[in-house]
């Protein structure tokens, strides 16, 4: 079994327990539930420096990239960078995150949050929501065409933005309809952890114009941002690059300098 079948199995498993403490009727009864979302494509599509910085304390490829540092902060430091959108992780086994970050994520700042989970049930839109995301993430290698349909609906029906994730032209192909907002291409094989921007640059011309095109994985240097504007990314999806160092906000800070300078 490759990694992504067993974290798929594992959150299975999890959301049965899940359901049972934390009814459906205790999410939608949430303050946040009620709170109005802000949207992640509007704000790339206006941004200037179209980067989504990511919260992530571990990762099944590299195990541990920081663990010590307060969410809060690191939100903050992001929006002090001018960042156009924050990613929190949310998964607790293979990742080292929680629906606590998320709580603590939007109650730190304003901008578009993206609740970075693997989402197969519309009960985790539902947790989106009321722990104050305003973006989910669907993966297109652990969904069938009429999941994404059925989830990216319910998602656009409680007004959060759809992000799909796709790494191949066959993930995209099954993947295109009205209810997507953003289309993101992971650079990183999630059954194999092989990187390569490469991935973003053949499949920009194959995704139709109505999304707004994201690049996510593996990013480290303003030479490759600038490279993928050129093939239309206007989102650009960076974690590990700015958590492994001891402050993300300022490393991210002086990325998105050199970025507009
Ligand atoms: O840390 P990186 O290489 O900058 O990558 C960030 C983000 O793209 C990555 O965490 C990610 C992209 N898609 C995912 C799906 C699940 C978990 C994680 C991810």
């Amino acid at each position: 079994m490759n990694i992504l079948d067993k974290i798929i199995a594992d959150k299975h498993k999890e959301l049965l327990l899940k359901k049972l403490v934390v009814p459906v009727s205790q999410l939608e009864n949430s303050a946040l539930f009620k709170r109005e979302t802000i949207s992640l494509a509007n704000a790339l599509r206006e941004s200037k420096s179209g980067i989504i910085a990511e919260h992530k304390r571990r990762s099944p490829s590299k195990s541990i990239i920081n663990q010590s540092l307060n969410i809060e902060d690191v939100a903050r430091g992001y929006e002090h960078a001018g960042v156009s959108g924050i990613s929190v992780l949310t998964d607790g086994k293979y990742f080292g995150g929680s629906l606590d970050d998320l709580l603590y994520a939007r109650a730190a700042v304003k901008m578009p949050i993206l609740r970075k989970e693997f989402i197969i049930d519309e009960y985790q839109l539902l947790e989106a929501k009321a722990h104050g995301a305003d973006v989910i993430l669907l993966i297109a290698a652990v969904l069938e065409r009429e999941q994404i349909k059925q989830l990216s609906e319910f998602a656009k029906n409680l007004g959060l933005d759809v992000l799909l994730e796709v790494h191949n032209e066959e993930e995209l192909k099954k993947s295109i309809m009205p209810s997507l907002d953003m289309l993101g291409v992971n650079n990183r094989n999630l059954k194999t952890f092989e990187v390569s921007t490469q991935i973003s640059k053949d499949l920009s011309e194959k995704i139709p114009d109505d999304f707004v095109k994201v690049s996510e994985s593996g990013i480290s240097s303003v030479e490759a941002i600038k490279e993928l504007k050129q093939y239309g990314y206007e989102g650009f999806l960076i974690g590990e690059n700015f958590m492994k160092t001891n402050n993300p906000g300022e490393n991210a800070k002086k990325f998105i300098e050199e970025l507009s300078s």
